[in-house]
């Protein structure tokens, strides 16, 4: 299904503009990579797709629900799940079981969740991890507990907001290899600054600037417009850094 923002204004409180102002945009089946410069919306507008956050005007919808709409409100959230730019850890859980407790925050029973946590927390590669407090670990470790956070409902969508800050370079891999294998059983869209080789892991790109969509359309039409002398390894920086110079 679908995530579609339908003509969405979102101003935060006592801020002169809206950061997005009558929005339009489709996200796709499938893979798609946020892309934009500071302050250009990504987070804003992920966490109205998370239904965290709600528009002043316009809607949310993921395929028939309504992230507002108080009857769609918990099938919406089952559906979707969320990894803040800034998740919180609540103070002496274990990483199991604050996995779980994510698990249960979105429907799962308390069995199923404490069930299911081992296998999100695998997925990361903190195994190891399970029973220690999730304070304990280092930052880029907490990072993993928070996208194996994410992952444990198994829901259809995810919306994964910078994933891969402070994550080592071999770690960063085994997420795009994670993305990668969850084809086929989730759709999700990773809003990130990390551009070098995610061609593989994506489908689609869509470029926010100043809460406008400055591009969208599959990963081939986004490297096109790199310069053609750039190199090889870096066509989809040099897209991007056209896109945002209006060098089309
Ligand atoms: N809680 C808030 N109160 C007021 N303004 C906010 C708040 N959060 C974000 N903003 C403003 O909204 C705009 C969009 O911020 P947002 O965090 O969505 O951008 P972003 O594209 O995710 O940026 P970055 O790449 O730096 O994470 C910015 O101008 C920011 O200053």
């Amino acid at each position: 299904m679908p995530l579609l923002f339908e003509s969405c204004t979102f101003r935060y409180p006592r801020t002169s503009r809206p950061v997005l102002d009558s929005l339009d945009l489709t996200f796709p089946p499938g893979h798609t990579v946020l892309l934009g410069p500071n302050g250009a919306g990504k987070s804003t507008l992920l966490s109205l797709g998370a239904s965290a956050s709600k528009p002043q005007a316009g809607r949310v919808r993921y395929g028939r629900l309504d992230s507002a709409a108080r009857k769609h409100v918990r099938g919406y959230r089952h559906r979707v799940s969320w990894l803040p730019q800034r998740p919180g850890f609540l103070p002496g859980l274990t990483c199991r079981e604050h996995v779980a407790y994510v698990g249960w925050l979105k429907g799962m029973s308390e069995r199923e969740a404490w069930r299911a946590a081992p296998d999100a927390i695998a997925r990361v590669e903190l195994t190891d991890k399970l029973n220690r407090k999730v304070k304990t670990l280092s930052g880029g470790q907490q990072q993993r507990i928070a996208i194996a956070q994410a992952l444990v409902h198994k829901a259809e969508l995810l919306l994964l907001d910078e994933p891969t800050v402070g994550l080592d370079p071999q770690q960063r891999r085994r997420f795009l290899d994670l993305l990668i294998s969850l084809r086929g059983s989730a759709h999700v869209i990773v809003s990130t600054h990390d551009i070098g080789d995610l061609d593989e892991a994506f489908d689609g790109v869509v470029v926010l600037e100043s809460g406008r969509a400055r591009f969208q359309g599959s990963v081939d039409r986004f490297s096109a417009h790199a310069r053609p002398d750039c190199a090889p390894g870096r066509r989809l920086e040099s897209a991007y850094a056209s896109l945002l110079e209006g060098a089309e």
